[in-house]
């Protein structure tokens, strides 16, 4: 039997926009039954997510290698759909190993990594899915060059809101250009925050985790519960906290006794009426298990 689980990953790390990545202990975990008449998959998303060919894991798988035999594969996950915690790239990841383990593994990870970034149009959920902790990427000139960087001695609080929130929308929200020196600004807190990571020095980087100017501003009017959540953690003299991916998670990452004291804070407040999850580092990226 053949089993491959991918985790969920939160990207942008606040200032790293579109380059920055960390994948979390949440799984979604495909099994193959056997093979089938046709592609069927079983899974826990209900009739607005096909269960045939249609399936973004089939249909990638399919996109790598066309003439694969239809199997009968079953999905489980806690990822929830569209909500900043990287769903479709785990779908994504997942079909694109499907497809390298049933043709017999001719591409590398790094072609995978290529295929699947061609795929999502950016790397920061992809490539930790695929790699594993926390990577720093980039796709100038559709050639994706991918960076691990040492694994953060952080758990995340996550708070994951009722109402899915499209990447393609919440992408919509964000300006056409930036002006010149607002770009600088803005590098330059993405570029410390990665020398912050890369030197393990968590206190600034938990302090330039808040300090985005890509994206944040102008996706808080779709996330109201950004500013609760980090002025809640203010409150307590936590920093470290930041819309996951396109939203509308919010991701606070710090030592794990201080994010559990953060969550339980959050759950007193009854505006917060979403789900929660304490959630280690995953460090093994995606992992095939075959019996
Ligand atoms: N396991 C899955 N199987 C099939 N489709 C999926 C799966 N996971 C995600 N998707 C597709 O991806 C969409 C969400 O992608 P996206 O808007 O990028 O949000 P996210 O932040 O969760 O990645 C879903 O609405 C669904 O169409
Ligand atoms: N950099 C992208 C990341 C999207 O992540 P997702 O988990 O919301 O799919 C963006 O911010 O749009």
């Amino acid at each position: 039997m053949l089993t491959i689980s991918v985790p969920a990953t939160s990207a942008n790390l606040g200032p790293g926009f579109d380059s920055i990545g960390l994948a979390l202990d949440m799984q979604l975990t495909l099994t193959v039954l056997g093979p089938s008449d046709q592609w069927q998959v079983d899974h826990p998303y209900g009739a607005g997510v096909p269960s045939d060919a249609r399936n973004l894991i089939i249909k990638t798988a399919l996109g790598l290698v066309p003439n694969l035999t239809p199997q009968h594969v079953q999905v489980t996950s806690e990822i929830p759909l569209a909500r900043g915690l990287g769903s479709s790239s785990t779908a994504i990841v997942a079909g694109l190993v499907l497809a390298n383990e049933l043709s017999g593994a001719p591409f590398t990870k790094q072609e995978l990594l290529q295929k699947a970034t061609a795929l999502e149009g950016h790397p920061d959920n992809v490539a930790p899915a695929i790699l594993g902790g926390l990577v720093v990427a980039t796709y100038a000139d559709k050639k994706v060059r991918a960076v691990s960087l040492p694994t953060p001695t952080w758990a995340a609080s996550v708070y994951v809101p009722n109402e899915e929130l499209l990447t393609s929308a919440s992408r919509q929200a964000l300006p056409k250009q930036l002006a010149y020196g607002d770009a600088i600004a803005a590098s330059s807190i993405a570029n410390t925050l990665v020398a912050a990571l890369a030197m393990k020095d968590w206190t600034l980087a938990q302090k330039l985790l808040e300090q985005d100017r890509f994206h944040e501003q102008y996706r808080s009017h779709l996330v109201p519960a950004l500013e609760i959540v980090r002025q809640t953690a203010h409150d307590l003299g936590l920093v470290g906290t930041y819309l996951s991916g396109a939203g509308p998670t919010i991701v606070t990452l710090g030592a794990r006794a201080d994010v559990e004291k953060l969550q339980h804070q959050l759950r007193l407040n009854s505006a917060l009426t979403g789900q929660y999850h304490l959630l280690s580092i995953d460090v093994a990226g995606v992992k095939v298990h075959k019996s």
